[in-house]
């Protein structure tokens, strides 16, 4: 049975971005990402400094994991990474097991990969990337994913740093006006200890004003990262 590289696993917490923010949640991080974003706030799922904190679990010893962490008080797991598309047949493994204890899975991918497991789960959250983080989009791969998805299932959140990458938003957004639409205000220091609230918070200031003036977005949901208002640059919140 094939194996599934994680770097981490932890929750409950609070599901902190996009479409299912403030639901309580379990997360399981894989390891490996095909991009690096400039700004990458989980940059050790990829830049080699957390390698030796990385495990091969087979779907069923996640699920007991997960149970001995907090069996009963959770409803839902978010997959994560790192880019969980790197990975194929064991996350599928690992989403049926979860749904055949009842347990809902959301899954946090930038839609530069497509598989098939991704028709399996619940929520998938695309997060096409835009200039500030020096990646490249493949539209075709991602028209795609988005064709290929269930209706009603994947949902579209792209973090915005400054105007050029509000104009990408803007891009996403028009290609897929039928897909719910998130923006995310960026976090430009992932490094910072302390209390990073009041940073975080004029960005998204900066954001709504923008969102305010502009009809283009009048469906659009603008959001900050929840988790990183309360618990800021913590890992494993
Ligand atoms: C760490 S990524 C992992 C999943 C996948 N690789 C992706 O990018 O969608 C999870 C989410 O965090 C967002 N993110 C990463 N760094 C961020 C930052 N500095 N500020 C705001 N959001 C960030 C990503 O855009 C993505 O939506
Ligand atoms: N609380 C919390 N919510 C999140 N939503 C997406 C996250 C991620 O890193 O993928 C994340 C995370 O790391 N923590
Ligand atoms: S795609 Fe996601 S995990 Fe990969 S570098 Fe970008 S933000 Fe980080
Ligand atoms: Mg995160």
């Amino acid at each position: 049975m094939s194996k599934i590289p994680v770097i981490e696993i932890f929750g409950p917490t609070i599901q902190g971005e996009g479409s299912v923010i403030g639901v309580k949640t379990m997360f399981v991080r894989t390891y490996g990402c095909d991009y690096r974003c400039a700004w990458c706030d989980s940059a050790f799922t990829w830049d080699g400094s957390a390698k030796d904190q990385v495990r091969m679990l087979e779907a069923s010893e996640i699920v007991s994991e997960l149970a001995a962490l907090a069996a009963g008080n959770f409803e839902w797991v978010t997959i994560s990474g790192g880019n969980p598309a790197l990975i194929g047949q064991p996350i599928q493994e690992l989403a049926d097991q979860l749904h055949q204890l009842g347990i809902k899975v959301a899954v946090e991918t930038q839609g530069s990969k497509w598989q098939d497991w991704f028709r399996s789960v619940d929520v998938l959250t695309l997060s096409p990337k835009p200039p500030s983080s020096r990646m490249h989009t493949d539209w075709s791969v991602l028209d795609r994913i988005i064709e290929q998805m269930p209706s009603g299932t994947s949902n579209l959140k792209v973090v915005v740093f400054d105007d050029e990458d509000y104009r990408y938003a803007k891009t996403v957004h028009r290609r897929y006006p039928d897909i719910p639409f998130f923006l995310q205000a960026g976090n430009s220091d992932v490094q910072e200890e302390g209390n990073i609230s009041d940073r975080l918070l004029k960005k998204l200031n900066w954001l709504m004003d923008k969102v305010i003036a502009d009809p283009d977005m009048n469906d659009a949901r603008t959001l900050p990262q929840l988790h990183a208002l309360v618990w800021h640059n913590k890992r494993g919140k």
